[in-house]
């Protein structure tokens, strides 16, 4: 049985996981990720219970009850670097025994719920709509990293779009990958669009942001806005969606992601005051995710 040795799964002194300091029964079943820590305790604010906080670099982690069931929700900071780190150690402490350092023989599959804030890349996506993020494409490149990434994306998808944008080769090649349609059922509603979103490695350049140094590409921007595949249009840029749904597939855990748009690219329009919209999203998520 393989081994996962000490530098490969570095497990802390105290016996909890290297970033995220948590304990493998610390994690509930159904856990939201956002990227900033300081909406961990907004979302613990809907919570009647909590079993305790945990905070290590930008994870702030708390475990609680909403309406009698257990939830966890960790903060991933920006960027699919950091959820390689989140969504690995969460399904470590699910799947991997700490103690003999082997894969547990029955596996634990988890819902991986990210609520994020986001920029609309089509016109008739207003801000402050909520964007349920059916299909990920993947800017960040992290998933090619790992072995069988063509077994759970759509490589029809990315032959269409790299032709059509005239994809630049020194660019990571994009990486198509849906979320969990059972998740997306429960939490779709005349609420929400549904989306094909674009996690990016970058805020500026690589949403087509220009601001002292000009774009590689600057038309890029509207190839992204008026490409389809099957009549489905990309609605929105965040930064952490692809690799939170091309490693839950790997692993078995079911992902999905909802975000409040905060700015429209089109219009050239922005909401800096989200944050009650952002509250709405939480309410609206955990209502929808409770048994
Ligand atoms: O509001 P969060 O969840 O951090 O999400 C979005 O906001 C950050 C950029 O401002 C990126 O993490 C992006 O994905
Ligand atoms: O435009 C936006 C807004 C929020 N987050 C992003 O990544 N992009």
């Amino acid at each position: 049985m393989k081994i996962f040795k000490p530098s490969e799964l570095i497990i802390n002194t105290d016996g909890s996981v290297f970033h995220l300091h948590l304990f493998p029964e610390e994690i509930a079943d159904k856990i939201l990720l956002v990227g900033d820590p300081g909406r961990v305790k907004l979302v613990a604010s809907f919570f009647e219970s909590t079993e305790f906080e945990r905070e290590n670099r930008e994870f702030f982690t708390i475990t609680g009850k909403y309406k009698g069931e257990r939830f966890t929700v960790v903060s991933t900071g920006i960027g699919t670097d950091n959820i390689d780190i989140v969504v690995n150690e969460l399904d470590a402490l699910a799947n991997i025994d700490f103690e003999t350092r082997t894969e547990k023989a029955e596996k634990r599959s988890l819902t991986l719920v990210r609520m994020g804030t986001s920029g609309a890349l089509q016109p008739n996506i207003p801000v402050n709509s909520f964007v349920l993020s059916k299909t990920a494409i993947g800017f960040d490149g992290l998933l090619n990293y790992y072995a069988y990434a063509e077994k759970i994306t759509n490589i029809e998808f990315e032959n269409q779009f790299m032709e059509y944008t005239s994809w630049n080769p020194r660019l990571t090649t994009p990486y198509v990958v849906d979320g969990s349609e059972d998740i997306y059922q429960k939490m779709a509603s005349s609420e929400t669009v549904e989306g094909i979103t674009i996690s990016a490695p970058g805020f500026y350049a690589p949403q087509g942001r220009e601001l002292r140094v000009p774009l590689g590409d600057p038309e890029l921007n509207d190839k992204i806005g008026s490409f389809r595949y099957n009549d489905r249009a990309i609605t929105n840029f965040e930064m952490e969606c692809s690799a939170i749904y091309g490693l839950s597939k790997h692993m078995g855990h079911e992902a999905m992601t909802i975000c409040t748009i905060i700015a429209n690219r089109v219009r050239k329009e922005a909401n800096a005051d989200y944050k009650s919209r952002v509250k709405e999203m939480i309410s609206y998520t955990l209502e929808h995710l409770k048994a």
